[in-house]
């Protein structure tokens, strides 16, 4: 694996392809600099060592150039986190660019517009990513969350690069914090999954089923495990044409020795409303006209015990419906029992798009061993996928 400390960038380009994919507000404020954070030790490096860096990235799904999509919004995010100056082209290729990246003295920084201004970029296409290629010396690739991506900045641009191309520092983060879970783990390994729906998490329970020893179905997933099983689950989210599948992953899991926790009671709600009135019922005996939006108090206590006795921790997917305060109990609890085991030494690592605000949202982001930057792109791995970005540094 060509990490950036096989490099040496002294008078040297990189061109850098970040995940500057971050949530900006009404004011084109950025309100979560997380991602622009993760790029900051990649960068410093090129720059300690006397390189300069082109940064690259796309930021939302624009349609053509859509000034609300420029990554001019980003800029001031950029020089917060990095603490120097950055210069940034209203474009990400043609003359403007050429001249901008010409004159680029080492120790500088250049951003490029939005990548995604151009169709070509989500098209893969080859002349295009040839035109990107020539803005630097090594390419590198730090963008985790769009590595799931056979973009032409992610993926097609590394073949311009025979040996010059490399995962940044937090590429490589993800790609070992995933590989410490899934293949080098310290036993017992426990993965929670939890949110919406089966249909959107099977091909990552089918995978983790032969790396770990303990299983905790959460979430609204929870009622197509009970009602396959004969329980009553009232209103609650349930995928009926998904029972069969819940069933054979029990099976599954039992032939492979792994121990399935779901959780026995639910805080139920007669409507999905944070005012609505809340009873805790049996999970398998929720009455019609209510609907389990949380993991109940006996359930949470089973969780607990399971997740301190585990070394190795992955979670993904809320347990309730936390972004109702009445529902968000089961969350935070959850977090505070990985805090606690993670005290005592062992790994967590969260991901995913909802799991991951959970997370900073209740203050556990510091307190878990790992928080990757990548929703779509952590769940591809997890399922046991290889990534296009991550290939195309192999290659
Ligand atoms: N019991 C439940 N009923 C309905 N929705 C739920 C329930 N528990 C969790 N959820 C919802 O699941 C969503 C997150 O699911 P998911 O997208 O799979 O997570 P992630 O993005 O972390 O992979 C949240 O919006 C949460 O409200
Ligand atoms: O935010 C991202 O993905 P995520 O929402 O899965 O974490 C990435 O920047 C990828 O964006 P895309 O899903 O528009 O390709």
């Amino acid at each position: 694996m060509k990490t950036l400390n096989d490099f040496n960038f002294d008078k040297k380009r990189a061109i850098i392809r970040v995940d500057f994919n971050v949530p900006l507000n009404d004011n084109f404020e950025v309100t979560d600099n997380t991602r622009i954070q993760a790029a900051k030790s990649t960068i410093i490096k090129v720059l300690e060592d006397g390189g300069s860096c082109v940064l690259m990235s796309h930021l939302g799904r624009p349609k053509g150039k859509q000034e609300e999509f420029s990554l001019k919004h980003v800029v001031k995010a950029v020089v917060d986190v990095i603490g120097c100056n950055v210069k940034f082209v209203d474009d990400c290729v043609g003359p403007k660019v050429e001249e901008a990246v010409a004159n680029l003295d080492s120790g500088e920084i250049l951003l490029l517009e939005n990548l995604r201004f151009y169709e070509e970029e989500k098209n893969g296409d080859v002349a295009f990513a040839e035109k990107l290629s020539k803005f630097g010396d090594i390419y590198v690739n730090d963008a985790f969350g769009t590595a799931h991506r056979a973009h032409a900045s992610t993926t097609i641009i590394a073949q311009f690069f025979e040996n010059n191309k490399c995962f940044g520092n937090l590429l490589t983060r993800e790609i070992e914090s995933i590989d410490k879970v899934l293949n080098n783990s310290e036993k017992p390994v426990l993965a929670i999954l939890g949110g919406a729906k089966v249909s959107s998490k099977i091909t990552v329970i089918e995978n983790i089923l032969d790396k770990v020893d303990h299983l905790i179905v959460g979430g609204g997933m929870t009622f197509t495990f009970i009602k396959a099983q004969g329980g009553s689950v009232g209103d609650s989210i349930c995928e009926d044409d998904k029972m069969e599948l819940a069933l054979d992953i029990l099976k599954q899991a039992k032939e492979k020795g792994v121990e399935v926790h779901i959780p026995v009671d639910v805080v139920a709600a007669d409507d999905f409303n944070n005012n609505a009135n809340t009873k805790v019922v049996d999970v398998t005996q929720i009455p019609d006209g209510w609907q389990g939006l949380d993991a109940g108090p006996k359930s949470l206590e089973n969780f607990d015990e399971v997740v301190n006795k585990c070394k190795t921790i992955l979670w993904n997917g809320p347990l309730g419906v936390f972004e109702m305060e009445s529902f968000a109990k089961g969350t935070i609890a959850l977090g505070n029992s990985i805090d606690n085991a993670t005290k005592n030494g062992a790994f967590s690592l969260v991901g995913g798009g909802d799991s991951v605000a959970a997370v900073k949202q209740f203050g556990f982001a510091d307190k878990v061993s790992y928080v990757s930057t990548g929703g779509g792109a952590m769940l591809e791995m997890l399922e046991g996928k290889s990534l296009p970005g991550i290939e195309a540094i192999l290659k």
